[in-house]
């Protein structure tokens, strides 16, 4: 019995109808962290959350500040910990507010009246999640974000040292996903021991201090948030291939998703990625691609390009040519082969200059349409930097705001700064 742990549990397990859904898990929370529980679905992140918030029974140890959470009285529970469900059942038309109020009643005795400093604490918590101007609503007429909102706001002014949260960004928008991610980190950072189910791994990598990884009902990796979301425990236990990369703001770890093809047997063939960059600008992304095993080849690359010399050193075949000198037309020729073998295309080039504009005449001739991308949000590449040493996480970026391409241009990702749309159309412009 450790009474400086919130959350103790040894050997833990839970089902539903007597099947075991979770079993031997053995985890302790702190005070002051914020933990991430993910998992593939269906692995038992739910049913931990459901376990130890009490919502169903469980055995083994189970411990709150050091007392057996079956020794805890519904309202002691009630001041202990917060739980926040995926969603849950609005069967009354009751008003956000009366809501919101509903988790002070375990503080109050039987009868007796909620005091001022109850509504302060719900209003409060309105404010911080930004839904006062809804607290008169019925629950019964709100979104399905606005919902998951009140129910966080719900856990709020409960003001328990523990909050639980099942998916607690699933229904809302990316800048409400920040608003409230930074809040309960905040909440951590005040001393509250906060856990929180997490499907978007991204958010997950970006907030939690610590990540608990759930296979088949079992904790398979339990550490600091990068150590966990490797690419080889992404592959065991997701069956995605991922890269990583660093967020290009916190430095933090950012996964991006990659398509893979099954061979048949099982195994997965490697996608062919070439990249088109000059001036150091695909340097990163080169050796990203490398390491996690893609095959890589390069464009047309000066000998003297900062890139080729990287090129080089990883073995990557490309087209050299000789420095301030036209392109030759065997080169040109050859990238029109590396274009029609490649499973992906990237092209990274800052700036465009004129020296650009016969690959790009090359990708527009072999790939009409194929050279825009569009963000859902209505982002424009200017606002990534594709300078040396940064093109992988603009890559990284792109990826995970969802970078798309227009048409049938499923295969290439474009990276370029500048208008792509417009090259120049006759075949006179060399460098
Ligand atoms: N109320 C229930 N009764 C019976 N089985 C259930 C119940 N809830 C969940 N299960 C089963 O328990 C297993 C784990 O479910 P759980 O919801 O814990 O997974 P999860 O990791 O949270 O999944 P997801 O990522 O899809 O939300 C699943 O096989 C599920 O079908």
């Amino acid at each position: 019995m450790n009474s400086h742990v919130p959350v103790n549990a040894e050997n833990l397990a839970a089902g539903y109808n007597g099947k075991e859904i979770v079993s031997s898990v053995t985890c302790s929370f702190a005070k002051g962290t914020f933990i991430g529980i993910i998992g593939p679905n269906g692995s038992g992140k739910t049913t931990l959350l459901r376990a130890i918030s009490r919502v169903i029974p469980s055995s083994g140890i189970l411990e709150l500040d050091g007392r057996p959470v079956s020794g805890y009285t519904p309202a002691e529970l009630g001041v202990a910990l917060g739980f926040v469900p995926q969603d849950e059942d609005r069967p009354f038309a009751y008003t956000v507010m009366q809501v919101v109020l509903m988790s002070r009643y375990a503080r109050v005795s039987r009868f007796a009246s909620l005091s001022p400093n109850d509504y302060a604490r719900c209003y409060r918590a309105l404010d911080r999640t930004g839904i006062t101007h809804l607290k008169d609503r019925s629950i019964r007429a709100l979104s399905g974000g606005e919902w998951q909102r009140v129910l966080i706001a719900r856990a709020l002014a409960q003001d328990t040292p523990v909050i639980l949260l099942d998916e607690p960004t699933s229904h809302l928008d990316l800048a409400h996903q920040v608003g409230i991610l930074t809040l309960v980190r905040d909440l951590a950072r005040s001393g509250r021991t906060v856990v929180g189910v997490f499907h978007d791994l991204n958010l997950a990598l970006q907030y939690c201090d610590r990540l608990l990884m759930i296979q088949g009902g079992h904790i398979v990796a339990d550490g600091a948030p990068g150590d966990v979301l490797t690419p080889e425990n992404v592959r065991e236990v997701y069956g995605a291939e991922v890269v990583t990369t660093s967020h290009p703001a916190t430095g933090r770890t950012i996964l991006v998703p990659l398509d893979t093809r099954n061979n048949g047997d099982g195994s997965l063939e490697k996608q062919k990625v070439l990249v088109i960059s000059g001036g150091g600008s695909g340097g990163d992304l080169l050796r990203v691609l490398c390491h996690n095993g893609y095959a890589v080849s390069a464009g047309i690359l000066a000998t003297t390009d900062s890139d080729y010399a990287v090129v080089k050193a990883l073995e990557i075949p490309c087209i050299p040519v000789l420095p301030f000198s036209q392109i030759p037309a065997h080169a040109l020729e050859k990238l029109k082969r590396l274009v029609v073998q490649a499973d992906r295309i990237v092209l990274s080039v800052h700036p465009v200059g004129a020296g650009n504009y016969p690959v790009l005449e090359i990708l527009q001739s072999m790939e009409p349409g194929r050279l825009v991308i569009h963000l859902p949000d209505g982002r424009e590449f200017s606002s990534y930097d594709f300078t040396r040493g940064k093109a992988a996480a603009a890559y990284a970026a792109l990826c995970t705001a969802g970078a798309s391409c227009t048409g049938t241009c499923d295969g290439i990702l474009v990276i370029l700064e500048g208008n792509i749309g417009n090259p120049p159309r006759s075949s006179g412009n060399t460098p």
